[in-house]
């Protein structure tokens, strides 16, 4: 039998567990290898081409520093073959994880109004999307947002990308509101969320990253959220907790990226216990992995950490996820399958 308590075999089983990630950004997914690679092909960027220097590029002061220096790695996307690379080699770093299924959240305003063309950037998404389901044989789904920030005109173009007919991609299942929360009402967004749930896509926004909890109520009631990007300050409201409890809606935890934004202070005040404690459905996420310095099997290893897991613990979560996720029902059966299986196999090797 296998030693639970080895930290080694714990990140070991994490590596080979078959996962599913919820949310994760398409930009903030751009590994030091690929950011090299599109700072060397757009010179004039301020972005580091250097992976060396890029550690130091992707500190963070703040969250408004973080959003600043996420739109200089946007700007280094323009064209539909960058589109197209990035989106393939996000995949390839998923599937690497062991990582089945993944919702991607994209913000196509930040590419359409830097000119690349809204045909070319859906091609570009869906030709990686069919190439790494059939080469690593891992589902993308996508998530369109709002860059809330860039106000109601980001707003009205998010939702024509995701609801016409001869421009929405298929993988799309999802729509989302992102970026800074301060200064930016959830309620404003409503007319855009009505129409992209009559068009059959589910809610996630992001909310109580960096506000309140008032914000995750704002999403809920106004915005028909399904799933709740973070929803940390939800913590300082014991009715709200139970009202995610009994609604089963889930919550897209991102442990380091809350540090690394300075959402919250340090890991041990994470407020993942007390989620887990008010028996709310819980995931795990990355948001965005290099720029954290992170990954999905390191958040899982997090979590193990904070809510003192065993590897039964760790399938539990990874169901979590799957369970929270969009996918359809055998779809679905089929990842916790997989999960069980592995689990077995290693609890008794
Ligand atoms: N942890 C996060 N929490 C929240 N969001 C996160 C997180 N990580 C990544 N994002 C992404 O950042 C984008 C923000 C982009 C934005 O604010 C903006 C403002 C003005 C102009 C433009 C432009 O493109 O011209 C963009 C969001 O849409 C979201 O997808
Ligand atoms: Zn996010």
């Amino acid at each position: 039998m296998r030693d639970l308590q080895d930290p080694h075999d714990l990140h070991a089983f994490i590596a080979g567990l078959p996962k599913a990630e919820l949310h994760v950004h398409h930009v903030g997914s751009a590994s030091p290898r690929i950011v090299s690679e599109l700072a060397a092909r757009h010179p004039d960027s301020r972005v580091p081409s250097d992976p060396e220097a890029l550690a130091d590029y992707f500190t963070f002061t703040d969250f408004a520093h973080f959003i600043e220096v996420y739109l200089s790695v946007v700007d280094l996307i323009r064209t539909p073959e960058d589109v197209r690379l990035l989106t393939y080699e996000v995949a390839r770093d998923l599937a690497r994880q062991q990582v089945r299924y993944a919702e991607l959240t994209i913000t196509p305003f930040s590419s359409t109004r830097r000119g690349i063309d809204a045909r070319g950037f859906m091609d570009a998404i869906e030709d990686a999307r069919k190439a790494a389901e059939a080469e690593f044989g891992t589902v993308l789904r996508w998530c369109f947002d709002i860059p809330g920030e860039a106000g109601l005109e980001s707003a009205e173009e998010t939702v024509r990308l995701a609801t016409d007919d001869r421009l929405r991609p298929q993988g799309l299942v999802s729509f989302g509101l992102g970026g800074p929360e301060i200064g930016v009402p959830r309620p404003q967004f409503k007319p855009y969320f009505d129409r992209a749930i009559a068009a059959g896509l589910h809610s996630v926004p992001h909310a109580g990253e960096t506000t309140g909890p008032e914000t995750v109520w704002d999403a809920l009631t106004h915005l028909g959220a399904e799933r709740i990007g973070h929803g940390t300050s939800s913590a300082q409201d014991p009715k709200l907790l139970e009202h995610l409890a009994e609604r089963r809606i889930a919550l897209e935890v991102c442990p380091t990226s809350n540090i690394a934004t300075r959402a919250v202070r340090t890991l041990d005040e994470h407020p993942i216990r007390e989620f887990v404690r008010a028996g709310v459905l819980v995931t795990v996420n990355s948001d965005d992995p290099p720029m954290f310095g992170t990954d999905l099997n390191n958040e899982y290893a997090v979590a193990a950490r904070l809510l003192e897991l065993d590897e039964r613990g760790l399938a539990a979560l990874a169901h979590n996820a799957v369970d929270a996720s969009f996918l359809d029902e055998p779809g679905k059966a089929r990842i916790k399958a997989e999960i069980d299986t592995y689990t077995a196999a290693w609890l008794a090797s």
